[in-house]
């Protein structure tokens, strides 16, 4: 086996992956932030996204089982706090619902799931299975498109502003949240990988569990494009 990476190179390796795979590089997604995007297609989104957001605490407490240290299970709880809330704070899935009434979908629609389609369905249940089958610092390393996201989603807040006058502001706090939360998440996201990967074969695994959780976000949005085609490619 080669030599291991430097932490410097094995971010690079990780960043590498981003640059290239992340899903803000979709024609689908690129289009939402063009502005181009019908109604229609906005809600095919949220609404099949909202599949990703009620997985992401589920998927966060196996890799929470698995923590050895009690140190890592503080930090990596406050994720669930985040999505499913608790107190008065009422969390990232409600406030991902609220974006649902914002664009038009009546809460019942979002919790039935009546709007996730097939693939969307695979995609994000093989997430949750790949972090609860592989190991955690795999897992962990899954995690890292959010190193990628804060950038994304605070460009997103002004373009739905400013593009989709039709979305009611309130929606928009789930992205709000997010840029504070997002940045804190990826730091601690790194530092785990950073110290638990240091054979070449643990940092290439991790790197691969990056780009696996790249094709898991782009698929959502390929299955996104077949079901909810531009105007123009309409039969
Ligand atoms: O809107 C986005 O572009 C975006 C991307 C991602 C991501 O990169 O996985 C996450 C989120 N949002 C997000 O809101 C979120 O809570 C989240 C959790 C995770 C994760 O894998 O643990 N990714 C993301």
């Amino acid at each position: 086996m080669p030599e291991p990476w430097s932490n410097e190179q094995f971010m690079a390796q990780l960043r590498k992956v981003g640059e290239s795979r992340y899903h803000d590089k979709h024609p689908y997604h690129v289009r939402m932030h063009e502005g181009k995007l019908s109604p229609e297609q906005v809600r095919g989104w949220v609404a099949n996204r909202f599949y990703y957001q009620k997985n992401i605490p589920v998927k966060d407490a196996l890799i929470l089982s698995k923590l050895p240290s009690r140190e890592d299970r503080r930090d990596w709880i406050q994720r669930i706090i985040d999505h499913d809330g608790r107190g008065d704070d009422e969390g990232g899935i409600e406030a991902w619902v609220r974006l649902g009434e914002a664009v038009g979908i009546p809460r019942e629609e979002m919790l039935d799931e009546r709007h996730v389609l097939p693939a969307v369905r695979f995609a994000v249940d093989a997430y949750v299975n790949f972090c609860r089958l592989r190991p955690w610092p795999e897992a962990v390393a899954s995690s890292l498109t959010e190193l990628f996201a804060p950038t994304l989603v605070s460009s997103r807040i002004g373009v739905f502003e400013k593009l989709y006058p039709w979305i009611r502001p309130e929606g928009l706090e789930y992205f709000r949240a997010r840029l504070q939360q997002a940045p804190r998440d990826a730091d601690q996201g790194v530092g785990l990988v950073m110290r638990e990967c240091k054979t070449r074969k643990e940092q290439e695994a991790a790197v691969a569990a990056l780009s696996f959780k790249c094709d898991v976000l782009w698929a959502l949005l390929d299955a996104l494009s077949l079901a909810y085609p531009d105007e123009e490619n309409r039969a």
